[in-house]
């Protein structure tokens, strides 16, 4: 569904992502590990065509067969939201704050169908009974508490229910409380839509749960990838082991 080949990012001539290749098949749960600067949200924001501008990508992402690299912004705008989806870290930076929430849910499912002013609210609310907040509908995004705001951007990603759901340390910005209960719709929603995830964290816990196949990265670079069990049982890299020496998973 989507392959990464050979990409790099870089600022000038300083190489932040170096000649990156992976893969993630239909319905596929793709983990990307590593420490802070290796390069795994650059490697995400380029996926969704969203890089800074200062910043320059070579290689190729090909979605469908189609090359977003040299996409135009107005493919792309049409890809992200509908196809392509992304959580990130943190959930004001997604959300119109002047705008109730019912409404931010229903324009995302108009900006890609057709549907009637009416038939929008009634997907919306029901987008937002799925993600537990059946009452929210007339809110304000500062009115809701983090957890509930990173649900109602989950709402809006799975709106058209994405091929592809990209997820940027979703949890990492919320109380330890409400983390399992995100990552858990979160894994509810993909699942019911059979949508890929590519899922961006350090907590090596989390994408024991969560993913099939995990990506190491390190300096920019992918410097070990296979599937969960490989990675967490018998990893190759020695960057993998410390990893997972530092962790509590130590044991498992
Ligand atoms: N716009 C930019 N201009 C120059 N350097 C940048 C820019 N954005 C990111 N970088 C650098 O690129 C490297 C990779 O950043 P990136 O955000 O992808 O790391 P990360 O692995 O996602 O880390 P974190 O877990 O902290 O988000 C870092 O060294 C960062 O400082």
């Amino acid at each position: 569904m989507i392959t990464v080949a050979g990409l790099s990012v870089f600022a000038g001539d300083r190489a932040l992502v170096r000649n990156v290749s992976f893969e993630i098949g239909d319905g596929e749960r793709v983990g990307l590990i590593g420490e802070s600067g290796s390069g795994k949200s650059l490697t995400a924001l380029t996926v969704l065509g969203l890089l800074p501008e200062e910043l320059r990508a070579t290689g190729s992402v090909l979605f469908h067969g189609k090359q977003l690299l040299s996409a135009s912004e107005r493919e792309l705008s049409r890809l992200r939201g509908n196809a392509l989806a992304m959580v990130f870290q943190e959930p004001m930076s997604a959300l119109n704050p002047l705008m109730r929430v019912g409404r931010q849910v229903a324009e995302s499912t108009r900006l890609h169908g057709t549907r009637s002013r009416r038939k929008a609210n009634e997907k919306a609310q029901r987008l937002l009974e799925s993600v537990g907040l059946p009452d929210v509908f007339r809110a304000y995004p500062h009115q809701l508490s983090g957890g509930q705001r990173q649900r109602v951007v989950l709402a809006i990603a799975l709106a058209n229910d994405p091929a592809l759901l990209i997820c940027d340390e979703p949890t990492t910005a919320l109380d330890v409380t409400v983390q399992a209960q995100v990552l858990d719709l979160i894994l509810g929603g993909v699942a019911e839509r059979s949508s890929a995830l590519l899922f961006i964290t350090h907590d090596l816990a989390v994408v024991a749960r969560v993913c099939d196949r995990l990506l190491v990265m390190l300096d920019g670079e992918i410097v070990e990838q296979g599937s969960t069990r490989e990675v967490l049982t018998a990893p190759r890299h020695e960057y993998t082991r410390k990893l997972l020496a530092a962790s509590d998973l130590e044991a498992a």
